[in-house]
């Protein structure tokens, strides 16, 4: 018989964390939680690794909150004792957020500050010179803070946390990192948190680890498939375009969906394209400024928007592709054509999007690890996903690596070819081609330096204003038409006789303005197959349709 799970109030945490883990909804720990915090508790290094979405952020949060209240029932002075190091100021943002919920019942005993986000370092100073119990950061950043003196953590630091270990070498912190333990004590408490295990983290664990529990979870790395499912589905680059629109207009995707594509240019690209048949569709990636970015997901996470389209640029296999950055020097690098780029940017690693019913490679991923992390943004916590690859036959070598990398001993494929027929479609291809024509090179730069400019501005109104005026927040769209001069009236409209024979009276396209009108929680999730077959049965095809998602949040089966 299995044994019962230890449950949150069976772990001795204080009343005021056991009462902010009911209010976040959590009625009982994840397996990493149930395993990582009773060993953190016990003052046990930790190397644990487990699936996306596994809850692992709260398996580190929950021990370095706890221990904090019970070192603070002795009187002590105010004192940094926890540093969580962080790839990217979205991960940074968003732990914060995280240690600000586990916190909600007792945030004067336990002060948080994420440093990860802002640029200027003399800003942060006087955050730095009050102490915080926790202090979040990039480690470039807080190995600049080190050196200028507006940390110092030789006395008090007593744990150490690096959330998506095997990250931090790949985007260039490696020289960072090493100089920043030389600023640390003898000896403190580590946890490394991963949801793969590579040989970085392996280097990682020499450096940083004594005698550890090593905790690796889960045989797999992305949920199984009665949780995740996921498709493959081969076109080339027309295809591509054909498909996703029909997918989107017809709305045979459903639900809240992140699209990944391969670079700055076609995150704008696809977007003007979209935005003509009236598909909105905000745009994420390391051009725009942090405080944008940050507000894109949380809006997303809110239900503002139904698609992000995010470039996916920090590939692991390329390492060159992330700088060596060291303290105190600028994070931007320069791209052919002189915009500049964050490196401290990532959307696939570690980004907790809530409630993502697809993802979509529109472009497949260049190795394994970034295509679990991609998938990972889907089917978090219970919740269950779908992710759909379109695979040109260049991409055809690296879907063998990811079956060969999921599939294991298991004989099974795990990425299933979506069962979509592509000539019930093809009605549609003269309006994809006249939509993909307007999308010129030119189109594509102006609509990428206007969006750039905008949300520079964007930024500014997030930093100041918005701080006072909360609400205000909710007014302001990341998602409008880029190119309003392109955008072709017609092109908004399905007539009835584009739409699929089996499909008509089954789909509703809608209009972009109805589209955002529609509740969030009425929505079905997934995606709906058009393999169906006529008449089978006797029965009425068009009432036979299954997501292939298949379920919707209480696990029901979804039928349209
Ligand atoms: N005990 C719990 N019960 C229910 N939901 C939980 C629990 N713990 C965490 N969650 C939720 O699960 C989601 C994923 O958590 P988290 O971001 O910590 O995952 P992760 O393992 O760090 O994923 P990744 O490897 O992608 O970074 C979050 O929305 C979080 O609020």
């Amino acid at each position: 018989m299995a044994a019962e799970r230890l449950q949150f109030h069976e772990m001795g945490l204080d009343d005021r964390l056991l009462k902010a883990v009911a209010d976040l909804g959590w009625s009982q720990p994840t397996l990493i939680q149930e395993k990582a915090i009773p060993l953190a508790l016990e003052g046990k290094d930790l190397l644990a690794r487990a699936r996306t979405g596994s809850g692992k952020t709260a398996a580190y949060a929950v021990p370095v909150v706890q221990r904090i209240l019970a070192s603070k029932q002795s009187v002590r002075e105010q004192d940094v004792r926890a540093l969580i190091l962080v790839p990217t100021k979205e991960l940074g943002h968003q732990v914060q957020a995280m240690m600000r919920q586990l916190t909600a019942f007792c945030s004067r005993d336990v002060r948080v500050a994420d440093i990860s986000g802002k640029a200027d370092l003399s800003a942060q100073r006087p955050i730095l010179m009050e102490k915080p119990d926790v202090v979040v950061g990039t480690p470039s950043r807080v190995l600049a803070h080190l050196n200028a003196q507006n940390l110092v953590l030789h006395s008090s630091l007593e744990m150490l946390v690096v959330d998506e270990a095997d990250l931090l070498f790949s985007f260039g912190f490696e020289a960072d990192l090493k100089n920043l333990l030389c600023h640390l004590p003898k000896i403190y408490q580590s946890f490394l948190m991963s949801a793969t295990l590579t040989e970085d983290v392996q280097a990682l664990k020499e450096l940083l680890l004594h005698n550890p529990v090593i905790l690796k979870l889960q045989g797999s790395q992305l949920p199984d498939s009665s949780q995740l499912q996921q498709y493959s589905i081969k076109c080339e680059e027309e295809d591509k375009f054909l498909l996703i629109y029909t997918l989107l207009k017809l709305r045979l995707v459903q639900g809240k969906t992140l699209v990944f594509v391969a670079a700055v240019d076609r995150c704008y690209r696809l977007k003007l394209f979209l935005e003509q048949f009236g598909i909105p569709a905000c745009v994420l990636n390391s051009e725009l400024p942090v405080q944008s970015r940050c507000h894109i997901i949380t809006q997303f996470n809110q239900g503002f928007y139904d698609y992000i389209i995010a470039s996916d640029e920090h590939s692991l296999a390329d390492p060159t592709a992330a700088p060596q950055t060291t303290a105190g020097k600028g994070k931007k690098t320069m791209e052919r054509g002189g915009k500049a780029k964050d490196k401290e940017y990532g959307v696939s690693r570690g980004v907790d999007f809530q409630n993502v019913a697809n993802v979509i490679n529109f472009d497949f991923p260049t190795t394994v690890e970034s295509y679990i992390h991609r998938v990972g943004r889907t089917a978090r916590a219970d919740n269950p996903g779908t992710a759909l690859s379109f695979i040109s036959h260049t991409e055809l070598a690296l879907l063998s690596e990811v079956e060969e990398a999921l599939t294991g001993d298991n004989s099974d494929s795990v990425l299933k070819p979506y069962e979509f027929k592509m000539e019930e479609i093809e009605g549609f291809r003269y309006r994809c081609r006249d939509a993909m024509r307007s999308v010129t090179k030119q189109a594509v730069r102006e609509a990428r330096l206007k969006e750039v400019k905008q949300e520079l501005l964007n930024s500014e109104k997030l930093k100041t204003y918005f701080d006072d005026n909360p609400r205000d927040l909710q007014l302001l769209r990341h998602d409008k038409d880029l190119h309003p001069a392109v955008v072709k009236p017609h092109l908004k409209n399905v007539p009835e006789y584009l739409i699929p024979e089996m499909l008509r009276g089954v789909v509703n396209p809608l209009s972009s303005r109805r589209r955002r009108k529609r509740k969030e929680k009425t929505k079905p999730q997934g995606l709906v197959k058009t393999s169906f077959k006529k008449n089978d049965q006797g029965r009425n095809p068009l009432k036979s349709f299954k997501y292939t998602g298949g379920r919707n949040r209480k696990g029901k089966a979804g039928q349209s």
